[in-house]
């Protein structure tokens, strides 16, 4: 598989606790790729963690930070990329995003909430109705998702393991013509 993708990145996009992280790391593992975390790069770069960022300094700095990262870590290739689930928002994101191959996964609210129920870490979800709240952000951000390469629908009792299988097998279906340019064609 490595060979097939021939070092192009993979970059998994999704709602918050769609386990971009979890399902991410197995697949950089499998591929033998690099692992990165966006959400993590910015807690290093920073010394602070987001929900302290997003308390500080507020969402349009986060973004900013976002961008800023998410620029530097698409000139590299060999990487599996787990992103921030806000990532789609900005246009500009979208232009190092298609440096690779882009991964949604999609997961239903429900599950997403009662994977996120316990955690304080995810400071959009710091509200009243956590459920509501999963449930217009996914509203506003379908549209952009679903501008991936790889649509992964996921459900519920599936492992990370299973997943990230899953993903691994519709590589192929979304890579053109591998052996053309090795061919000289096109
Ligand atoms: N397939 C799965 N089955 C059960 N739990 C899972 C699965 N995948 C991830 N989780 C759990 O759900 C939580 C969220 O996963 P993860 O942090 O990987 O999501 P994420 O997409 O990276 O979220 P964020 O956008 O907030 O960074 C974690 O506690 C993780 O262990
Ligand atoms: O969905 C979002 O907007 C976010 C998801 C997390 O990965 C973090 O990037 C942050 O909590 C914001
Ligand atoms: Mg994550």
């Amino acid at each position: 598989m490595s060979s097939l993708l021939r070092g192009v990145s993979l970059y998994l996009i999704g709602m918050m606790g769609a386990g971009k992280t979890t399902v991410g790391r197995l697949l950089a593992q499998q591929l033998g790729y690099g692992f990165v975390d966006t959400d993590d790069v910015i807690a290093q770069a920073t010394g602070r963690s987001i929900t302290q960022l997003f308390a500080e300094e507020g969402e349009a700095a986060f973004r900013q930070l976002e961008s800023d990262v998410l620029a530097q870590v698409s000139a590299h290739i060999n990487l599996t990329v787990a992103t921030g689930g806000g990532i789609v928002l900005r246009r500009e994101n979208w232009s190092y995003l298609r440096h690779g191959l882009i991964v949604w996964l999609d997961v239903p609210v429900e599950l997403l909430y009662n994977r996120l129920a316990e955690d304080t870490t995810r400071p959009l979800l710091q509200d009243p109705d956590p459920r509501g709240k999963l449930r217009s952000l996914l509203e506003q951000r379908q549209p952009l998702y679903s501008q991936a390469d790889l649509h992964i629908m996921v459900y519920e009792g599936e492992t990370p393991e299973q997943i990230a299988n899953r993903v691994m097998e519709a590589i192929p279906s979304v890579l053109k013509n591998p052996t053309s340019h090795q061919n000289g064609g096109n």
